[in-house]
Formats: structure tokens, C-alpha cells, sequence
């Protein structure tokens, strides 16, 4: 007999906001090749010889300005869109973290327990990167093949490019405009330069004009274009002038060379240049966590501020939005109906 199932994953937090587990979480997020990709040596070399002497301590610090009584935004959000989207379809639901708890293995686990053969695996990413989608997908089979070789699991493409998900992004975000904003802002996680290349098998994105090209055969595997597509369709729903939005890249850590223009630096710079009343919104993340929550909201913020900048509007995430559990669930059914001929 055949039962399918959803799961639902998301990027994954530390267990506490103890300098510990915040420690044991980055160790296994940075640690994974696909996220700070130098080989072994020296990826141990940054990794556990530098970055974990100092950011630990830092980020407890952040993670404890944003975690609520129930635990990681990101992770109580991700259960609250379980819940809800459990309500409206009649397979079981479960979530899985690619880095920390609950894991991808504990999802599938649970899953299996309750009978699931087959499984559709939504990673809750709508831009396609190697540190993102890739690293989901990889870890998920890895998972697959030695625990659990008897199922099925087909996975939810990165879904920058469908009107459903742009529908209800633009109107999540026309919904929480205020009224006088002089500029919309849409500041995207960043990722080094080096990772687009890396994942570029056409060999035709030079990350120049090329990602806002209509047609590039790059382009499936171009975070930067995902990025620009998601900001046009946006803005055209919304009929804003292009003058009027920005696209900003945020989190960079080392010293790569990551997408620019960065946002901390935009947001310190443009209240001289005259946006006195800044809109920003997030779109690589569908739920609100440390990034948003902590660098935008609060740290964003203060930038913009210093920098001469007056009112500060940060528009949430869809989180566990109605409109976003439909869309949800449109691209898991498109899926689960898929199994006959995967
Ligand atoms: C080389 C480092 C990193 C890459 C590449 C990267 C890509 C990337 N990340 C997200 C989404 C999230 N990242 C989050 C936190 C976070 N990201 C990095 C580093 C890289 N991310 C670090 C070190 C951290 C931890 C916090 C910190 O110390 O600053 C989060 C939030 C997690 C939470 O618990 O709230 C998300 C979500 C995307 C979408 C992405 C590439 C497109
Ligand atoms: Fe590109
Ligand atoms: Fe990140």
C-alpha cells in the first residue's frame, strides 16, 4: 500500500540561545560544504579555528532580542504553517530543519511511523542556492538512502517564478505598505559571488546585465536573477515605479566577496541621499527569524537612522498568513499528484 505525506523544511535553529547551542548550531550549519564550501581543512580551518572563538557569543545575543517564550520564531512559525496547512489537506504533515532540531531525519521518521511510502519535500525557499534548496535536497537523499531506502520523495521546485506565490507576496506586502514611503526596499539573504558561478552549469552568468535578462540559459540556477524576478513581478502588481525600490543583498559573513550592493551599507547611506521614510521587506525568507527580526528590524533599523533616514517600516514575512497556507498547498498537491509517474 501507498500513503503520502508532506514535509515541510526550513533552514533550522539553535536548541537554546545558550552560547553552547548556539555554538553546536553554527558548528553544523557552517561546517556543511555546501554553505562555506573551501575544502575540509580549511572550511575546519575558519570554521573552528576562528568563526566559532567569537560569533557564538554574538549571535546568543542576537537569537535572545528575537526568541519568544515558545522557542525560534523560525521554528514556532514553521510548525504554525504545519498546523494550519494540516487542516486543509488529508495527508500527514511534519516539519524537518536541515541544520539542528527537529531534524529532516525526525521528520521522515515521524512520517513513516505513520504509515508514509511517499513524501513530498517542500524546502520554504522561494529563490533556488547551493546553500539553501541544494543543501535540503542533498542531506534529504543522503537521509533517504541510508535510513529510509523503501519511500519515495519527490521535491517542491524553488518557486520565485510562480504567480501564485508573487500574487500573494505582492499582496501581503500592499496590505502592510504604510502610506508615505519614499523608497521600497527589498533586501535579499546574500550569498558569495563564488557560489553563483558554482552553480552556474550554463557557464553564462557573469552576475552583470545577464541576470536581468528576460531569457538566460543561467538563470535556473541564478539566485541573483530569482532575487531581481521576485522584486519585478512584485513591483508590477503593485504598479510601483522602479525608481522607487531597491534590491539589497544582507548577512554577509568573511571576507568574500559576496552580491552586492549590501544592505547595512544602502541603509547607512541613503537617508542623505533623501529617503527619509523607508518600507523594507525580506522575500528569501517565508518566515520571520534571527535575519529579519534582529539584523533588519532592530540593527536595520539603527543603521537607516544613523544615516539621517526618519521612519523605518519593516514588513513582515507571510509566515503563517492564509494566503501563503493556500499557496502552500497548491505546490504540494501539484506534487503528491505527481507520485503515479515519479
Ligand atoms: C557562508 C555563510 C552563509 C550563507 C551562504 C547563507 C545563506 C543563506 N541563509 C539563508 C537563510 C537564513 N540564514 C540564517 C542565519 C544565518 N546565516 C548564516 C550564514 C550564511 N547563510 C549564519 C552564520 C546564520 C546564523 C546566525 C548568525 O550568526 O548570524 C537564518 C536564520 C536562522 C534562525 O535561527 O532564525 C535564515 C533563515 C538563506 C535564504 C541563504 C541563501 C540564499
Ligand atoms: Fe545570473
Ligand atoms: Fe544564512
Amino acid at each position: 500500500m501507498f500513503m503520502k505525506g508532506i514535509l515541510l523544511v526550513n533552514l533550522g535553529s539553535p536548541r537554546s540561545t545558550s552560547v553552547p547551542d548556539v555554538r553546536e548550531y553554527l558548528d553544523e550549519f557552517l561546517m556543511d560544504e555546501k554553505v562555506i564550501d573551501y575544502r575540509w581543512f580549511f572550511r575546519a580551518l575558519l570554521v573552528q579555528g576562528i568563526i566559532l572563538n567569537t560569533r557564538p557569543a554574538k549571535s546568543a545575543e542576537a537569537y535572545k532580542t528575537v526568541w519568544t517564550d515558545e522557542g525560534s520564531p523560525l521554528i514556532v512559525i514553521t510548525q504554525k504553517i504545519q498546523k494550519k496547512l494540516q487542516k486543509l489537506v488529508d495527508v500527514p504533515v511534519e516539519i524537518g530543519m536541515r541544520y539542528a532540531q527537529p531534524s529532516i531525519e525526525a521528520g521522515i521518521q515521524k512520517l513513516v511511523d505513520q504509515g508514509v511510502t511517499e513524501i513530498v519535500l517542500f524546502p520554504l525557499y522561494p529563490q533556488y542556492a547551493m546553500s539553501t534548496t541544494e543543501t535540503v535536497i542533498e542531506k534529504a537523499e543522503e537521509v533517504r538512502k541510508k535510513k529510509f531506502p523503501g519511500i519515495k520523495i519527490n521535491y517542491v521546485q524553488p518557486f520565485y517564478n510562480r504567480e501564485i506565490y508573487t500574487d500573494c507576496l505582492a499582496e501581503s506586502i500592499r496590505e502592510k505598505l504604510p502610506e508615505n514611503f519614499d523608497a521600497l526596499q527589498f533586501s535579499y539573504h546574500g550569498v558569495p559571488e563564488r557560489h553563483i558561478y558554482k552553480t552556474d552549469p550554463t557557464n553564462t552568468c557573469n552576475l552583470n546585465d545577464c541576470c536581468s535578462r528576460e531569457n538566460n540559459p543561467s538563470h535556473q540556477f541564478c539566485y541573483r536573477h530569482q532575487c531581481f524576478d521576485v522584486t519585478n513581478s512584485v513591483i508590477k502588481k503593485l504598479g510601483l515605479p522602479k525608481e522607487k525600490v531597491m534590491v539589497t543583498f544582507q548577512s554577509r559573513l568573511g571576507k568574500d566577496k559576496w552580491m552586492e550592493p549590501y544592505t547595512d551599507e544602502t541603509l547607512e547611506t541613503i537617508g542623505k541621499k533623501g529617503i527619509k521614510n523607508l518600507a523594507i521587506v525580506c522575500p528569501a525568507f517565508v518566515s520571520d527569524c534571527l535575519e529579519t527580526l534582529e539584523e533588519i528590524s532592530v540593527e536595520g533599523k539603527h543603521q537607516f537612522e544613523h544615516g539621517g533616514g526618519e521612519n523605518f517600516h519593516y514588513i513582515p514575512c507571510l509566515n503563517d498568513e492564509d494566503r501563503w497556507i493556500d499557496v502552500v498547498k497548491t505546490l504540494c498537491e501539484e506534487k503528491l499528484n505527481e507520485f503515479y509517474f515519479v
